[in-house]
């Protein structure tokens, strides 16, 4: 018997023009320009986000006046096996050169499907908006990383507007293989202007400096902030770093989970120039802070599951002429 549960989601993905059921009545599945389809989560007043089902990937996120709070690139791709560049791409199994994988692995430029009776999560009850998509292995997939798992995203929108990924990545591997890999919420935030923005929580944190073959080195006491190009991996960070941002008077607030690692880069303008997926002066206007796992790879034997979170929140900053408190983001 037909039913519009999970399989009948998982056919209709599969059909030219599906009539998708999602479960909640916040979501609402669309065609883009580009053909690629997404769903796009209403939450209160004007807040919204969008999640394309290529890479899995949120490419929106809007506060309560509809502002845009990710940056994603005017010259953006929306074409396999192009990854879309910006929002949040989704790093596994790999994160960058770390393996033998194609950059950054390539759950960012697969088709994920809408997940429509997924395992239970806990939930804070007042989220309406969700949808949670999975991602399997193709028998190509399995050919590059010789391993069977199902990747389950779940992607909300809270009452306040915070914005949650959860991940949960199983091993169905059937041999009793184990597996290891790394990860990273490629989170590109839009900012009015990064020499106007600063980055605290990462302070006296150790880290491996990607522009110098990935050599570590302790970082100052002092908020992170941008002068040239900068592709840091911050081992051991602490589960809250906030993005401040001056000019906007906005502090995004970075809540993670599960995730040992924080990302930080910025092409800058060389870097820019040389991406074709890349406007030569929006460097300037976005910042990369990716709650990673990249030091220690995670490894699961068959049957375990891992689960990693990302909370992102876009607040006031209370930032006049003096000093903000980091202390009061960083706790508040
Ligand atoms: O161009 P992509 O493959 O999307 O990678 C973009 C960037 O991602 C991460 O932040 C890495 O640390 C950088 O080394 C890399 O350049």
């Amino acid at each position: 018997m037909a039913s519009p549960g999970p399989a009948g989601a998982a056919s209709a993905a599969a059909s030219p023009s599906p009539p998708m059921q999602l479960p909640s009545p916040f979501a609402e599945l669309v065609k883009a320009p580009s053909g690629l389809e997404k769903i796009v989560l209403r939450g209160a007043r004007n807040c919204c986000a969008e999640i394309y089902l290529y890479g899995g990937q949120v490419t929106s996120w809007k506060n309560d006046n509809g502002e845009e709070l990710l940056f994603l690139s005017s010259k953006a791709i929306f074409k396999p096996p192009k990854a879309i560049r910006g929002g949040i791409p989704v790093c596994f199994p790999q994160f960058g050169t770390h393996g033998n994988l194609e950059q950054h692995g390539f759950a960012r430029n697969r088709f994920w499907t809408i997940d429509n009776n997924p395992p239970p999560l806990p939930v804070n009850p007042a989220i309406k908006a969700f949808v949670d998509l999975i991602l399997k292995p193709s028998e190509e997939d399995l050919k590059i990383w010789p391993h069977s798992f199902e990747f389950r995203l779940r992607v909300a929108l809270g009452p306040s507007g915070d914005l949650s990924l959860t991940s949960r990545i199983r091993n169905t591997n059937t041999d009793g293989r184990p597996f290891s890999y790394t990860f990273a919420y490629h989170t590109y935030f839009s900012v009015s202007d990064i020499s106007e923005v600063r980055v605290e929580g990462l302070e006296t944190m150790d880290y491996l400096d990607n522009l110098k073959a990935k050599e570590r080195f302790t970082e100052q006491g002092d908020a992170i902030v941008f002068e040239s190009e900068v592709d840091k991996v911050y081992l051991a960070a602490p589960s809250k770093i906030a993005i401040i941002d001056h000019e906007k008077k906005r502090t995004f607030v970075v809540t993670k989970e599960g995730l040992p690692d924080a990302v930080v880069w910025n092409p800058w303008d060389k870097k820019a120039k040389a991406m074709q997926d890349f406007g030569d002066a929006e460097y300037k206007s976005m910042l990369c802070v990716e709650p990673a796992a990249v030091e220690r790879p995670i490894t699961l034997k068959p049957g375990e599951e891992w689960k990693g979170r990302l909370v992102l929140s876009a607040v006031p900053s209370s930032y006049c002429s003096g000093q903000l408190d980091p202390l009061k983001v960083l706790q508040g």
